[in-house]
């Protein structure tokens, strides 16, 4: 049984495909994103993210599949319930800050007066009450990167979809972002994020779903995809050898004071006897669940492993 039984679901989507002049983009995605969580889509440039994500806002229909985004089988009916950062930013440069926030609340139904105030509000807010009146072409990057996504939120959404939120953001910046995000969670918003850094879907998200060309190996608990690879052990003994060594793995790594191995399939006890029992000497020992990096690497292969770290080394 799924452990969404019973649980709602803001956004819904099976087997969805899409194909650009017979290339196959997307391949038979599945993703359920249950209400209030945040969901990561993780993947290398070219994986499929932004074609899903367009999926799952409307923009473009899947050739196969089905989605229902906020109850809705066609997302535009609830367009005006849902924020998006494009991938694309773009902001027009002559406006002010707080117009263009007014500007992306009246596309999404809000009085073009109660947007503009609510900009300023916004802009205050997050420390930038003092740019509300600055235009857009006077700023830096990554200040109008954040007036656009306080335009994704003005308009107060049921569900925020980001596309590569991260990218452009200074470390001070994503920082601030991360907090954003929780904040919005916090408060009941569903957000919904595509990255190709892993530590931010680490961080971040209650569920990931693992994307590499078009196909979804992995959707699920982001501890569910650690728990695909066994615990990692890191060991501190007296002496450097002994009986005991019998009781580590074949594989075992040995660095500076440390051993680094996989906790055997026959579990902690079994181990902590053997070495005991083989005057091992035990300094330190740590048990410790695999990181996501290493978990990607598992589910999705080293290919979009490898294809994920030069997508993090491009967007540097
Ligand atoms: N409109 C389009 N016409 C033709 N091919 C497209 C179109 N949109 C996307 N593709 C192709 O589909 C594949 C998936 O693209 P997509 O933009 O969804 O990937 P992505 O994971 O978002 O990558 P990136 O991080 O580089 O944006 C890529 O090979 C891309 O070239």
């Amino acid at each position: 049984m799924s452990d969404l039984t019973g649980v709602e679901l803001a956004i819904e989507a099976r087997g969805l495909v899409k194909r650009f002049d017979g290339f196959t983009a997307v391949d038979g995605v599945d993703i359920s994103v249950p209400k209030g969580s945040i969901f990561g889509i993780l993947g290398p440039n070219g994986a499929g993210k932004t074609t899903t994500l367009r999926m799952l806002l409307g923009i473009i229909d899947p050739d196969e599949g089905y989605r229902r985004v906020l109850g809705a089988e066609r997302p535009t009916d609830v367009a005006r319930r849902i924020g998006y950062l494009p991938e694309e930013r773009g902001l027009y440069p002559a406006m002010k800050a707080y117009e263009a926030i007014g500007f992306l609340a009246a596309l999404r139904g809000v009085p073009l007066k109660e947007g503009r105030r609510k900009g300023r509000e916004l802009l205050e807010e997050h420390g930038l009450g003092y740019a509300a009146d600055r235009q857009i072409r006077q700023m830096s990057k990554g200040m109008a990167q954040t007036v656009q996504l306080l335009g994704t939120l003005v308009h107060q959404p049921d569900l925020v979809v980001f596309d590569e939120p991260f990218s452009g953001l200074d470390a001070l910046n994503q920082g601030k972002l991360e907090r954003m995000i929780r904040a919005l969670a916090a408060r009941g918003t569903t957000v919904i994020f595509s990255t190709h850094v892993i530590a931010h879907a680490e961080r971040l998200c209650d569920r990931i779903a693992i994307i590499a060309g078009g196909k979804v190996p992995f959707a699920g608990p982001v501890d569910l995809a650690r728990d695909r690879l066994r615990p990692q052990v890191r060991l501190e003994t007296r002496d450097q050898d002994g009986p005991w060594r019998a009781a580590l793995p074949a594989d075992a790594r040995h660095e500076g004071a440390f051993w680094y191995f996989t906790l055997p399939e026959t579990g902690v006890e079994p181990l902590l006897r053997a070495l005991i029992e083989g005057n091992a000497g035990i300094l330190s020992l740590s048990i410790e669940r695999a990181g996501l990096h290493d978990a990607f690497v598992a589910i999705a292969g080293e290919a979009a492993a490898r294809a994920l770290e030069e997508s993090e080394g491009e967007a540097r």
